[in-house]
């Protein structure tokens, strides 16, 4: 997002030499605001649950796993700007593929992620380009 804006000059890409299949390492992204309605349905069961004390924990994610530059390229298709990107040595510590299984929440809050990807970075673009009006 801040590549895209011109703050950064250029995103670094940590890492092309994973066993994926364009060589970056896959997270599962989600939508802020799906994210959010994840944690007003966990507190809605809160509320109307019965139990003194009660604890769940639950996985919140798309289930989908996409690699670093397939987020660069939907970002750039969503919104048509370029980003610019330099493939960096991976980040130590970093994991090949990390994405959720939220089948507990959806079972358990009615609760799945409803935004596409492309849907997010097309809103968190114009929400960038929001501050940036403001900070004008
Ligand atoms: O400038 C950047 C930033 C990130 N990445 C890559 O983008 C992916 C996502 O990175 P990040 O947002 O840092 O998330 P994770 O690597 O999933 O790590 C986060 O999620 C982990 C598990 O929830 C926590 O342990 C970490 O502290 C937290 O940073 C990773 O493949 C990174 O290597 C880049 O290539 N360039």
């Amino acid at each position: 997002m801040q590549t895209a804006a011109g703050i950064r000059e250029k995103l670094s890409v940590w890492g092309n030499d994973y066993p994926t299949e364009d060589g970056t390492a896959v997270r599962d992204y989600i939508y802020v605001v799906d994210l959010a309605k994840a944690h007003v349905k966990a507190l809605q069961k809160l509320i109307n649950s019965t139990e003194k004390t009660q604890i769940d924990i639950y996985n919140l994610g798309t289930g989908k796993g996409s690699s670093v530059l397939e987020v660069v390229h939907a970002f750039e298709s969503a919104n048509n700007v370029k980003v610019p990107y330099q493939i960096c040595e991976r980040r130590a510590g970093d994991i090949t593929i990390a994405y959720a299984n939220a089948d507990k929440a959806e079972k358990e809050l009615g609760w799945k992620s409803e935004t596409s990807l492309e849907e997010a970075l097309r809103t968190t673009w114009q929400w960038q380009k929001y501050l940036e009006t403001r900070e004008k």
